[in-house]
């Protein structure tokens, strides 16, 4: 893909890329056990919000998970700044292909549906056609991925995607092995970063 074989096709994640995932959680985790400790923002480690809920009081896992697998909180996630205008500009870009490249839940009921409903209102239906669900995003095909998950894993060994990590609380503190980039914010040069992969 790239220059010679045509358009540079992007895939861009949803959850900490498109829709914050993480504010929604602690903003509707403190509403609803305004009584319990919390991870503040500032403080998150990892990508599992229930992995870090456990480590804090076992009782706690079933609680962060019990607010993110409620119906309406995927359709209730604020767009991340600058996120919605960035689309629309890639998608109007010449010789790009851009999809939004999702991985639902494994409590799929509310989620799944949402997300759609989400991106319909935020984006449009042009993009609710470039949607794609999927748990393992190795085995899809482009030149770039752009997402918050520090290690994305799946069937596919060599996947021919290039990912950048797209800074979110829960990674700003990893370190990136040589030659991994990452885009800090979608105030951060995106543009730069698909140039670089026309030119190769
Ligand atoms: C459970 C969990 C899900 N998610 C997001 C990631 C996936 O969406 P996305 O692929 O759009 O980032 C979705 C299903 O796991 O929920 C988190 O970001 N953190 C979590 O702790
Ligand atoms: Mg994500």
């Amino acid at each position: 893909m790239g220059s010679a074989a045509g358009p540079l096709r992007v895939l861009v994640d949803m959850d900490g890329v498109l829709a914050d995932f993480e504010g929604a959680v602690l903003r509707e985790f403190r509403a609803r056990f305004p009584a319990e400790p919390r991870v503040e923002l500032a403080e998150r480690r990892g990508f599992s919000v229930r992995e870090q809920y456990r480590n804090l009081r076992e009782d706690l896992e079933a609680k962060v998970a019990s607010v993110y697998e409620s119906p309406g909180f995927f359709l209730r996630l604020d767009p991340i700044p600058g996120a919605l205008e960035a689309m629309k500009e890639m998608i109007r870009m010449q010789d790009t292909q851009v999809f939004i490249c999702t991985s639902p839940l494994r409590k799929y009921e509310h989620c799944i549906v949402e997300k759609y409903k989400w991106v319909e209102k935020h984006l449009g239906p042009e993009f609710v056609e470039r949607i794609i669900l999927t748990r393992d995003k190795t085995v899809v095909a482009a030149d770039l991925l752009f997402d918050d998950k520090d290690t994305i894993q799946g069937a596919e060994p060599n996947p021919s995607w290039e990912h950048i990590l797209f800074t979110c609380c829960h990674n700003r503190h990893v370190q990136l092995p040589a030659p991994r980039r990452r885009l800090l914010s979608w105030a951060d040069n995106w543009k730069a970063i698909l140039e670089s992969k026309r030119r190769q």
